[in-house]
């Protein structure tokens, strides 16, 4: 019988992508109804460093394929490795962070694993059937991001797999006095790939900006009249904030969608944000909930985003932008 909530923990150079230690969090939630074990896979060449990650996240169990070239990358040895892994293991559900190799590794494992993949969860509950069994409610959005669905994996079909969007939890903080039981499977051979790695580069991605910077300024519609739009790059410059936006300000392409803060986009958690022309829409201020202090500039005194905001300024965001630009 399937049992056990498996993190995949992606890395690169022997370290934990970020999103992984994220979905720890995730799984404690799940954990808290379920009572299943957390376990983690870790297939890599330098895996000292990750596994030790892990067991200070608090997992509870590590399995460990230990290769003799980085296969992340290689999508067709990686998922013959992970469905190996994970027939043996055989969990109840396996988090995959929503990351590019997260979801083309899982592809290919869940169609050698004969089961479904949810694509870019931004919330896991869990529900209990009549007999009292467990599953996994995987939340996401829809239909070009207009729509909210939930999805069930079929039952009988095991490990429920979902990628989860990262920035949606938090990575608990690492202590060193937890442990966790390792597990080396040292008989799941690793096969030849038909990729063969050339060069890897770094990419222009802002996102993490977005999703790690200490002071964020979102724009609103109001920042789409005029050039006001220019007068935030410069106030974001000046004070050292990354910028994001609500939905108008992706749709007119004045932002990339990956910084699109709210419930389709990403979750922030800065220590100051700074809201200028936004209304404050529920889809939208679910995306800053958990910021640590909130200002927000708005010209309509009934606007909600004052009701979120712990201080509000009932003014143009031009005025007050240019007045501090001149400080
Ligand atoms: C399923 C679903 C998911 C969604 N997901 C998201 C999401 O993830 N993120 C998101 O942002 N939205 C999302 N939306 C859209 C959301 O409902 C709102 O429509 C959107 O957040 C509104 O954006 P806004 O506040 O920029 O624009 P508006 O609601 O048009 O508000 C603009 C505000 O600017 C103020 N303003 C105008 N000019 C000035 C000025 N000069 N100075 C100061 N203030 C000014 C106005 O008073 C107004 O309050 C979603 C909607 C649905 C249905």
């Amino acid at each position: 019988m399937a049992n056990g909530i498996c993190i995949f923990a992606e890395n690169y150079n022997g370290k934990l992508e970020p999103a992984s230690a994220e979905l720890v969090s995730a799984a404690r939630l799940i954990q808290e109804t379920t009572k299943e074990e957390i376990s983690a896979i870790v297939a890599a060449k330098d895996c000292d460093t990750v596994v030790e990650e892990l067991k200070g996240l608090g997992v509870e169990k590590i399995y460990v394929v230990k290769t003799s070239r980085d296969i992340l990358l290689q999508d067709d040895a990686a998922s013959e490795v992970i469905a190996e892994m994970l027939r043996k293991i055989d969990p109840s559900s396996v988090l995959i962070p929503a990351t590019p190799t997260g979801r083309s590794i899982f592809s290919r494992v869940a169609m050698k694993l004969n089961c479904g993949l949810t694509a870019d969860c931004t919330e896991l509950l869990v529900g209990t059937r009549e007999d009292g069994s467990y599953y996994i409610k995987q939340n996401k959005p829809s239909f070009g991001e207009n729509v909210f669905v939930t999805i069930i994996t079929r039952e009988g079909y095991y490990p429920q797999m979902m990628t989860v969007r990262p920035g949606v939890y938090t990575a608990p903080e690492a202590s060193s006095e937890n442990s966790a039981e390792v597990v080396y499977m040292d008989d799941i051979a690793v096969p030849d790939s038909q990729i063969e790695v050339v060069e890897v580069l770094p990419t222009e991605d802002t996102t993490d900006s977005i999703l790690s910077s200490e002071i964020v300024v979102v724009g609103g519609r109001g920042v789409l009249e005029d050039d006001n739009f220019a007068l935030v790059k410069e106030f974001a410059d000046k004070i050292g904030a990354a910028i994001g936006g609500t939905r108008p300000m992706v749709d007119t392409e004045t932002i990339p969608f990956e910084h699109q803060i709210g419930q389709t986009g990403c979750t922030i958690r800065p220590k100051i944000c700074i809201s200028l022309g936004v209304s404050g829409a529920i889809q939208h201020t679910e995306g800053i909930k958990d910021t640590k202090l909130f200002v927000a500039v708005n010209t309509d005194p009934n606007a909600a985003i004052f009701k979120v905001a712990d201080y509000g300024m009932t003014a143009d965001l031009r005025a007050v932008l240019e007045n501090y630009l001149k400080l």
